[in-house]
């Protein structure tokens, strides 16, 4: 496994783990007989040692193959590869390394659009370079990339930061972008919702320990995720002492991936799926009741012509959600794309 990040913290006695995660989603151009899976289990164990994890549990469907790692989760599909790593671990340093094995051996030669977001770490200062720094960052990916965008939404100290492709509505490379997707007819619907929860019910975290399950299936069932979004195939994993990652897979291709960071100093917990609803009121409602935190980051992504187009547009509409009240709210308007931002915070009772 790899190099622990766990830090010692006298003064609560407790241990610091950064829950936070790095999440890299890159989608390549469709091309014939390209097909990201093609690329080795033991290529992606060596891609792997560059990021600082490693591979734990492994499942697939017919279109995405699943793997929890020792930090987080990786998807791998026909074109789109999503990395998702928490910890102090290093994934914007393993992108050369594949975009090299998408041309060589997964026949994939195009980029057509990357998303690098992350919350803001709890600790940034023990972040490996280039994860020190936003700015770091994007240098690093625009030296892949070249013309990326970068956003910070949300307060100061807690805000949601992107890098992305995608050029806003309205702007001279958002026609250039349309005009290009027009005459190839790339486009196809997507949708990402992310919640990103600190500060969570210690009762609930207590779930995610040994001490409590003695397996993950256990503490699947106990916390309610296996309802979340049922019909998943499961690949969950407890951590001795503490901790808690599973990745979910539809027959439709759909993915979810929650991770569980549930000692008391640092309490994190992330859900992330790409499931197709008109409405997401259902699955927040299921995730906040079973992880019960007091602040957590909402991200809707959907491309127009996603059943998800109108899920953003609902949230809108509220300034609370049950016992939560949002604190800050953003929306953009990308070219192809529209993102819904929002932090909420739990009511003082
Ligand atoms: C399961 S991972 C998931 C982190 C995730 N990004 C999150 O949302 O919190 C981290 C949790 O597992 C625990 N853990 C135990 N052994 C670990 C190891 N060898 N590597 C990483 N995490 C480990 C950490 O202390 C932490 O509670």
């Amino acid at each position: 496994m790899a190099e622990t990040e766990i830090i010692s913290n006298s003064e609560s006695n407790d241990q610091f783990f950064e829950g936070v995660e790095k999440l890299i989603e890159i989608w390549f151009t469709p091309a014939k007989n390209a097909d990201l899976r093609k690329i080795t289990r033991q290529q992606w164990e060596n891609v792997l040692k560059i990021v600082r994890c490693e591979i734990i549990s492994f499942t697939q469907s017919e279109q995405v193959d699943a793997y929890v790692l020792s930090e987080s989760s990786m998807f791998v599909s026909r074109r789109r590869w999503i990395l998702k790593t928490c910890g102090t671990t290093t994934p914007l340093r393993c992108v050369r390394a594949v975009l090299a094995l998408a041309q060589d051996v997964a026949g994939h030669s195009c980029v057509h659009n990357v998303f690098y977001s992350r919350r803001e770490f709890a600790r940034p200062e023990v972040q490996l370079k280039p994860h020190d720094n936003f700015d770091s960052e994007v240098k690093l990916l625009d030296s892949f990339f070249g013309d990326g965008r970068a956003y910070i939404m949300g307060p100061e100290k807690d805000c949601w930061y992107l890098y992305t492709l995608l050029p806003l509505e309205g702007t001279v490379a958002a026609v250039e972008k349309e005009q290009q997707e027009a005459e190839s007819g790339r486009g196809e619907p997507d949708q990402t919702i992310e919640i990103l929860m600190s500060d969570l019910d210690p009762q609930v975290m207590d779930i995610f320990t040994r001490e409590h399950s003695h397996d993950a299936a256990y503490a699947t069932k106990e916390s309610g995720i296996d309802k979340i979004l049922p019909g998943m195939v499961i690949d969950d994993f407890l951590f001795d002492p503490c901790g808690y990652s599973m990745n979910g897979v539809a027959k439709d291709g759909c993915y979810m991936t929650i991770h569980i960071t549930p000692e008391r100093a640092c309490s994190y917990v992330s859900f992330e799926s790409n499931v197709p609803v008109s409405s997401y009121d259902e699955v927040i409602a299921r995730v906040l009741a079973a992880f019960r935190p007091a602040k957590f980051v909402l991200t809707i992504f959907a491309t127009p012509d996603s059943p998800a187009a109108d899920a953003y547009r609902q949230l809108r509409k509220y300034r609370s959600l049950s016992a939560y009240e949002e604190q800050e709210a953003q929306y953009c308007r990308f070219s192809g794309y529209e993102l819904q931002y929002a932090l909420y915070c739990k009511f003082p009772s």
